[in-house]
């Protein structure tokens, strides 16, 4: 993808880590309010007294150059101290601040703040808790309060006490208003963000119930059908060896019968991890249905298959089942064992596991059947 200009002077400005640019974009734009804000109040004073004077240039300077550090310590990481790395309270109160200093310049011209003020406090309405809302309200009340007084008293031809008594009465009308929406709209946010994280893990828990058998916690046998599919897809693209095997538990009905349901399940979960933890981890075990599973060996020549899946078969020999009832039980198992063959489906190979698997248990059980190296199985076993 090719830089342009532009991306690379925006990669330079707001960095490039989405949350951070996310952050920088907004104090960007409330960098660039106040730098608009500035002539406007210039011009004002000049309306008002002819002449800029220092008290001007001392505004500009403080709101301006505030604004520049807020970028300054976000953009170097440096906030990413503070609980909130926006720092949008502090910078919601200096601009706050610094509307008040407007307004004790403004002269005739202060009306004009107000709009201002009130696009100060909506950008809290993006990230301010209901709490931090009031708080930046009443402080605005406070402060501008305390401007209009001083500003009445020093001033009462320019700021005439009534006048500011109508402002400031405005004020406490409209500052309220607007944390009100502010505390709205961070119940909205905290809703739909609650919302979001339900969803995320109501998501998660699909996936698992349509992959995962719910008793042995193994892919099933839809997941399981959709991997052999990849495989074979794989095999065709890029021709190797792969094994499929069914494993059937022996006389499991038995075990039900004469030990209840509920150890049947537990034979089956440990079946299950005995399994996994007999095989490589690139190979799968899954649950076919009932007590029948299904491994899939990928990149497996045969005979390093027949290996794994007769040690599957010595380790699950080997395994004792502390049931809960109290007693043990002791398990076998019948293997079918088929190499894919390029140009078969899965199918054909699957059917042919099964016919494997039909042997061993016709032999006796606890035994794995397979397709012999040189000789083709469907042959044999016609
Ligand atoms: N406890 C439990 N039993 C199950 C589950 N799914 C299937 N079964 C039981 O598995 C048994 C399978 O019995 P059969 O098909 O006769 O096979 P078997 O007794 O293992 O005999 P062979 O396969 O010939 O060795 C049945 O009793 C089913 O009820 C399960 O999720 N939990």
């Amino acid at each position: 993808m090719q830089v342009t200009p532009l991306k690379r002077l925006a990669d330079l400005w707001l960095g490039t880590d989405p949350v951070q640019r996310l952050r920088l974009r907004q104090t960007s734009l409330a960098m660039a309010l106040m730098a608009l804000c500035a002539p406007v109040l210039h011009y004002c004073v000049l309306i008002a007294h002819g002449e800029r004077g220092p008290w001007l240039w001392l505004w500009t300077a403080w709101s301006v150059g505030g604004m520049a550090l807020f970028y300054g310590c976000i953009r170097s990481g440096h906030s990413c101290r503070f609980a909130d790395p926006s720092l949008t309270s502090v910078q919601i109160a200096f601009a706050i601040s610094s509307a008040a200093f407007g307004y004790a310049l403004a002269g005739p011209l202060r009306g004009a703040v107000f709009p201002v003020l009130t696009l100060i406090l909506m950008f809290g309405m993006f990230q301010l808790r209901a709490r931090s809302a009031y708080a930046l309200s009443f402080f605005a009340l406070v402060l501008f309060g305390a401007v209009m007084t001083t500003m009445a008293l020093r001033q009462p031809d320019s700021y005439p006490p009534l006048v500011e008594l109508g402002h400031f009465l405005m004020l406490a009308l409209m500052l309220p208003a607007v944390a009100v929406l502010t505390a709205r709209m961070s119940v909205i946010r905290q809703r739909l963000s609650q919302q979001r994280q339900d969803l995320a893990r109501a998501l998660a828990q699909l996936e698992v119930i349509a992959t995962r058998d719910e008793l042995t916690g193994l892919p099933n046998r839809r997941q399981m059908q959709a991997l052999m599919d990849q495989e074979l897809l794989r095999s065709q693209r890029h021709p190797h060896d792969f094994c499929i095997a069914l494993v059937d538990l022996d006389h499991f009905k038995r075990i039900n019968d004469s030990q209840g349901h509920a150890a049947g399940d537990t034979v089956l979960r440990h079946f299950a991890q005995a399994g996994q933890a007999a095989l490589r981890a690139t190979d799968v075990l899954a649950r076919w249905g009932g007590e029948e599973f299904l491994v899939l060996l990928p990149d497996t020549p045969l005979p390093q298959a027949q290996a794994a899946l007769e040690r599957l078969r010595e380790q699950v020999a080997a395994l004792s089942v502390r049931i809960a009832e109290g007693g043990e039980i002791r398990l076998t198992v019948s293997i079918g064992l088929a190499a894919h063959r390029a140009g078969d489906t899965l199918a054909q190979t699957l059917a042919r596991a099964d016919r494997w698997l039909y042997e061993a248990k016709a032999q006796g059980r606890n035994r794995l059947q397979a397709d012999a190296p040189t000789e083709a199985p469907a042959a044999r076993l016609a």
